[in-house]
């Protein structure tokens, strides 16, 4: 591998992945270098789902090639998911388990070593300790992600992919949400993390737009403005969408 390689979380070219022979994800190819925060934009159906699963291993593409964290995606998907942090559109933890159960049995599914360490270290880390006796199923919404944040963090994962993770999350809970994606990439964690908020999307450092399965516009918010011919981010997905419901629609 070079050195050039090395440094890149995600490397993968020509992304395809059919259902019933319509391509949902069609020749996706995305560079991300590490330690950065990538948003993932594109309307509903997109194809964000279906990428951010074949980058994390769950799901294999038809087409296509690459690397995550270095490691091939097709013949090392289970080193990849034992590497990559998914938290994933609905909250998938247990509601009839406090905070402190959910984050033991995910340590269980890791067989981490020192569960009980590792659990404390990850309820201080995201503010949970206080509540770590409160059922998951009777947090609010902010507080539910956040737990499901620890969950995904619990194995200490160098890649974070992220699907919609403050869907209807309030204002304050999802800037402390973003606050902690930062601190983490400062550590060096890569974050790819799909949205529908814009205000999201700003606070990223590169922006992938996504329609119809196909990649519209990649890189600084500054590029992608130039691409769109686009004065703010939500003028950029109007228009990056229109025309490509024109070119493939
Ligand atoms: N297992 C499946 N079987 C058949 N079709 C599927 C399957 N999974 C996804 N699709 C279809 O693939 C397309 C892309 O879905 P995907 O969930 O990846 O989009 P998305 O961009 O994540 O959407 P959203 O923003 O609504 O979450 C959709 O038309 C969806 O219905």
């Amino acid at each position: 591998m070079t050195d050039a390689a090395a440094e890149l979380a995600i490397d993968v070219r020509g992304l395809v992945k059919r259902y019933g022979g319509r391509a949902v994800v069609d020749q996706v190819s995305l560079r991300l270098a590490r330690g950065r925060v990538c948003g993932f934009l594109g309307p509903n159906g997109s194809g964000k789902t279906t990428t951010i699963r074949m980058l994390c291993g769950l799901l294999t593409p038809d087409e296509g090639e690459g690397t995550c964290l270095g490691l091939d995606m097709r013949r090392e998907a289970a080193a990849i998911k034992r590497q990559v942090g998914y938290m994933t559109q609905r909250f998938g933890l247990y509601d009839d388990l406090s905070i402190r159960e959910n984050l033991d049995f995910v340590a269980r599914l890791f067989e981490l070593p020192q569960r009980r360490v590792q659990v404390d270290a990850a309820l201080d880390r995201l503010g949970l300790a206080s509540r770590q006796q409160q059922l998951a199923g009777t947090l609010s919404g902010g507080w539910k992600q956040r737990l499901a944040l620890a969950a995904a963090l619990l194995h200490r994962p160098r890649l974070l992919l992220l699907d919609e993770p403050t869907a209807g999350v309030d204002p304050k809970a999802r800037r402390e949400f973003w606050d902690e994606i930062h601190r983490l990439a400062h550590e060096g964690m890569t974050v790819l993390v799909s949205t529908h908020y814009m205000d999201e999307a700003a606070r990223c450092d590169e922006l992938v737009y996504i329609a119809y399965g196909q990649v519209l516009a990649q890189g600084s918010a500054a590029q992608v403005l130039a691409t769109a011919g686009a004065t703010d981010l939500e003028d950029a997905f109007v228009r990056l969408v229109a025309r490509a419901k024109d070119n493939f629609a």
